[in-house]
Order: structure tokens, then sequence, then C-alpha cells
């Protein structure tokens, strides 16, 4: 083992925080979403792709440098527009030299259909002028139509190979359209390269110093409100809802958390523990903007004894920890009856049944 290797193992030395799985589902312009959005229809233009291009290959770029090397990242839209999709695939590819490639999962979803992606196109201005090469495009749309959104040279194409790229249409599978592409990392990115070996080097000179360790880069940007993760079965509000939700004994009331630390709690959220304990090993290090599921919502009604009431979104995470009190078991076709009524001074003659098939949980 060399001296390198033995500093790189050392557990008290910290190494940013690096993801196995991606998911990149950028924010686009929808365009393949057009049948259940008719706005769509009458808001379309070529510039709307332009303007997104940027921020997406920036969302892309950013999730690549935060992939573990071997780790899969996938990209997608709701776009058909190629300025959204092959172009931003195809710039980050070109960026990226041979550390991230395109991978082919055309068989792992046997029977969807799709269309390869596209190996050529021609970007257009917002006047619907479509150009074939970056010297064509007058100055005045200079600035929006970017030379990194022209298509590969044909003698090119088998490098990025963009038609390992999927492209739903809506007729397809009768639904929306959609863009996907699915990366691997084989390697550091170029630029990761100079800023490791950067590191390295300043490393050493600092333990050979022995400098006071350098004050941590704050994350720039909007700051988020804090995850304020519950100190346990104390925690004020606690009671109150353990009590009348019947929680049972083996729930971790440290798993849930709020987004303030004074003032009311609105909305309770919980997480398992390992994304507890990623959240609160990297508060520092990485940007989040939301997690967990928001499972208690302030429901400040008069006669309650809990002010929280369960969020539809969290249910399937804490029924299993829901007890008996809190469950009343009624017959499917009673539940109808109930919803159907539209009298509540005359509701259906229903009883409580603990019959089995029939069943259906009401909180
Ligand atoms: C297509 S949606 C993703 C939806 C998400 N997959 C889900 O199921 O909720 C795109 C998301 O990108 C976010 N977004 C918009 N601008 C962004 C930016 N500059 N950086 C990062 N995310 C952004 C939007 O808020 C939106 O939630």
């Amino acid at each position: 083992m060399t001296d390198l290797d033995s500093k790189k193992r050392d557990p008290t030395k910290t190494k940013p925080l690096k993801f196995d799985r991606i998911l990149c589902d950028v924010p686009c312009s929808g365009d393949a979403t057009l049948r259940k959005n008719p706005d769509i229809w009458l808001k379309w233009s070529t510039g709307n792709g332009n303007n997104l291009h940027g921020i997406q290959y920036r969302v892309l770029r950013r999730g690549c440098e935060l992939l573990e090397i071997g780790g899969r990242l996938v990209y997608s839209t709701c776009s058909f527009n190629p300025i959204e999709n092959e172009a931003v695939v195809h710039r980050l590819l070109q960026e990226t030299g041979d550390s991230v490639k395109l991978v082919d999962v055309s068989d792992m979803l046997p029977g969807l259909k799709f269309r390869k992606g596209m190996t050529h196109w021609r970007p257009a201005s917002k006047d619907m002028v479509f150009y074939d090469k970056y010297e064509d495009v007058p100055e005045k749309w200079q600035t929006v139509v970017r030379p990194q959104m022209f298509p590969p040279k044909t003698e090119d194409l088998s490098k990025y190979d963009l038609e390992k790229c999927i492209r739903i249409l809506p007729h397809h599978q009768d639904t929306g359209g959609f863009f996907v592409a699915v990366f691997e990392k084989t390697g550091l990115l170029p630029w990761e390269k100079t800023v490791e070996e950067k590191t390295e080097k300043e490393t050493e000179v600092k333990e050979d110093k022995k400098e006071p360790p350098q004050k941590r880069r704050r994350m720039g940007g909007y700051r988020e409100d804090p995850f304020v993760f519950f100190s346990g079965d104390d925690e004020d509000v606690f009671p109150s809802i353990k009590e009348y939700y019947d929680l049972k004994e083996d729930f971790d009331s440290k798993c849930l958390l709020t987004r303030c630390y004074v003032g009311k709690k609105k909305n309770i959220y919980l997480v398992s523990s390992i994304v507890k304990d990623v959240v609160q090993k990297n508060e520092a290090n990485l940007k989040i903007i939301n997690t967990g599921v928001k499972t208690f919502v302030r429901c400040d009604n008069k006669n309650m004894t809990c002010p929280f009431r369960l969020s539809q979104e969290g249910l399937q995470s804490i029924l299993q920890y829901i007890g008996a009190v809190r469950r009343v078991n009624i017959l499917k076709q009673d539940l109808i009856l109930v919803l159907q009524n539209d009298n509540p001074s005359n509701p259906p003659d229903i009883k409580a049944s603990s019959s089995t098939s029939l069943m259906t949980n009401i909180f």
C-alpha cells in the first residue's frame, strides 16, 4: 500500500458524496404532453427549447459530477425537441470525452415501443428559420442558437451513438411522449481530474506544513429551509400524534422531520433511517431541496385532540405503524353506499364489520 493509498483509505478523511443512481428529470418545454395540455399548442415556439437547452445541460453536467464511477444516470424530458434532448446529450458526451457513455437499454423493457434517438436535426431561431451550421446563424440570433446545439458531423456519428437514446411517442402506447437517455460513468470527468490532482497536492502540502483546516466552501444559491429532525418521543407535538394514531412502539419518531426550528410545525415528513443519515452527514456538502414523504399536515380543528391529519401521500409509509384504535373496518359495498349518500340527515344503515375480503381501512 502506497502512502497515497493509505491517505485515501483513512476513514477520518471525508470525500465528496457520490451516487450510483441519478435521475435528471429536467425542466422542459413539455411539448410531448400536448395531448393532455392543450395550451402547449398555443404557446409552442422553436424558441422554447433554445431557452431551456442551457439549464438542461447544466443539470445533466452536475448530475454526472455527482455520479460514482460505474454509476448510471438517466436524463429525461417530456419534449420531442432534439434541442432539449439529443443536443443536450451530444454536448455532454463531447465535453466529457470517454468518461461518460450512453447505455443501450433497448432490451430492458420488453414490449415497450419506442423510436431510436435522432442523429440529425436543424436548430431554428424563433422566427422559424432553420440552420444547417452555426456559421449560417445571423448575428442577432447567435446568443440564442448556440454552436453546441448542432448535431454531430456524419463522420463523428459512431463516436456518440445517439441512437441509444429512447423516444417514446404518444401513439406508441397511448401515453404522453417521453425522451430517455441512460448514461454510465466510466472514469473521472476531464475537469474532475484537474480538481482531484490539485486537491491531492494541496492535501500533501498542507499536511507537511500542518496548517489549520480551511473553512468549508459555502454552497451558493438560495438557502433552503433546514431539515429539523424530531429529538424523539418527547418532541412537543409527537405525544398527541402517537396517541391519536395509536402508533406502534417500533415506530422511530427520530425519522420525522420539519422544515423550521421555531414556530408551529406545519408539515411533518417521514424518512428512512438511511436517508436521515445521508441528510445529516451532508447538509454542508450537498444542496438538498426536499426529502421525505409528507406524512402529517397541521389541521387545527376545534375539538381535535391531535392537531395533525394524515397526508394522502404519506399514508403508504405510515400505514404499518397505525394501531387498531384508529382503524375502522367497513365492507366495500357499504363504503360505496356512504360515498353515494348525498343526504347527511338520512345516512344509510351500515354496521362496522370485521369481514375479511371486502375490507377497507378508514382513519
Ligand atoms: C419535470 S420536473 C421533475 C419532476 C419530478 N421528476 C417529479 O416527479 O416530481 C422538473 C423539475 O425541475 C425543477 N427545476 C426547475 N428549474 C431548475 C433548476 N434551475 N435547477 C434544478 N431544478 C430545476 C422544477 O422545479 C421541477 O420540479
